[in-house]
């Protein structure tokens, strides 16, 4: 399979679909698959290329679900918006679940883990041709925090960009062909919000891995500094909208190949002013 592309030139959007009860930012909302499905839609018809449907949520402190229940929240929502076109992936640690979600139509396996949580997913990646993002990660949720330091030479940026290179390696090494391969840093994943910004600076270094990037940097509280005042006050809606339209332009003209994002019609609406000013500069440049 080759891995799907964005519009125009510009970043993939990939709409996130939690089927979760307690995901950090919209847990509970998708819980029905008849609701999840209605909003698996709702994300394609604002403009999501990709729909990743989660059916674990990954926010610090959370609760494994079973297997069972893991498959129960995704297999209907995967086999729906699949059925109806729709390139969906799977976001999920599990090899069970990332297998039965291919059979059941999904094009990618979005692995927070990187094939670390569970030794039978790169197997199991490379049996069912799908397409895999290996995401940076240090330890499930309940202790990740514990391993937010990256004292190497060249800090977060030379230590995410090391081991997300050995996790393609392990990837091509089990069969996995690195051209169905997509790397992701991880925002959020055992970082400071220190960490995440000077991963931001350093995509670029990321990128050298010579994969594509996908990068959720979407609701994660480090954003904080940007969307609120020093007291915790959101800023007005015009500076936070701004906001979301810098940091998409940022990751679009650092070439990223997607953008993980709750808000696909800011996104997508972002995305149409970058290649709008893209496109007259080109022009102008003759
Ligand atoms: N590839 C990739 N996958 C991800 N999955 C979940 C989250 C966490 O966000 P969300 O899904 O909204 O929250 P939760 O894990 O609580 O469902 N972030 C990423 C990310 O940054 N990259």
């Amino acid at each position: 399979m080759t891995l799907p592309a964005g519009r125009d030139g510009l970043p993939l959007v990939v709409g996130v679909l939690n089927v979760t009860p307690d995901s950090f930012s919209d847990g509970g909302r998708w819980s029905d698959p008849e609701a999840a499905l209605a909003h698996g839609r709702a994300l394609v018809a604002d403009g999501a290329d990709v729909v990743d449907v989660g059916g674990e949520s990954t926010r610090p402190g959370a609760e494994r679900p079973p297997l069972a229940e893991e498959l129960r929240r995704v297999l209907p929502v995967v086999e729906a918006l699949a059925a109806d076109g729709v390139v969906v992936s799977v976001d999920t640690m599990r090899a069970e679940v990332a297998a039965a979600a291919v059979e059941a139509g999904a094009a990618l396996v979005n692995d927070v883990s990187g094939g670390l949580a569970d030794a039978d997913m790169l197997p199991a990646v490379a049996a069912s041709g799908a397409a895999y993002v290996a995401m940076h990660w240090r330890a499930h949720s309940d202790r990740m925090q514990d391993f937010a330091s990256y004292d190497a030479p060249g800090g977060v940026v030379a230590e995410v960009s090391a081991a997300l290179g050995e996790r393609l390696e392990a990837a091509v090494a089990a069969g996995v062909p690195a051209e169905r391969v997509v790397l992701d840093p991880g925002l959020g994943f055992a970082k400071t919000a220190e960490h995440n910004w000077a991963l931001l600076a350093g995509l670029d270094d990321v990128a050298a891995l010579g994969r594509p990037l996908l990068v959720g940097a979407s609701r994660k509280a480090f954003l904080g500094r940007l969307l609120a005042g020093a007291d915790g006050t959101p800023r007005p809606v015009g500076e936070r909208e701004a906001a979301h339209t810098a940091l998409v332009a940022l990751l679009a003209l650092r070439g990223v190949w997607g953008l993980r994002v709750h808000d696909v019609r800011a996104t997508r609406d972002a995305l149409a002013v970058v290649g709008r000013l893209a496109a007259e500069q080109t022009g102008a440049a003759g």
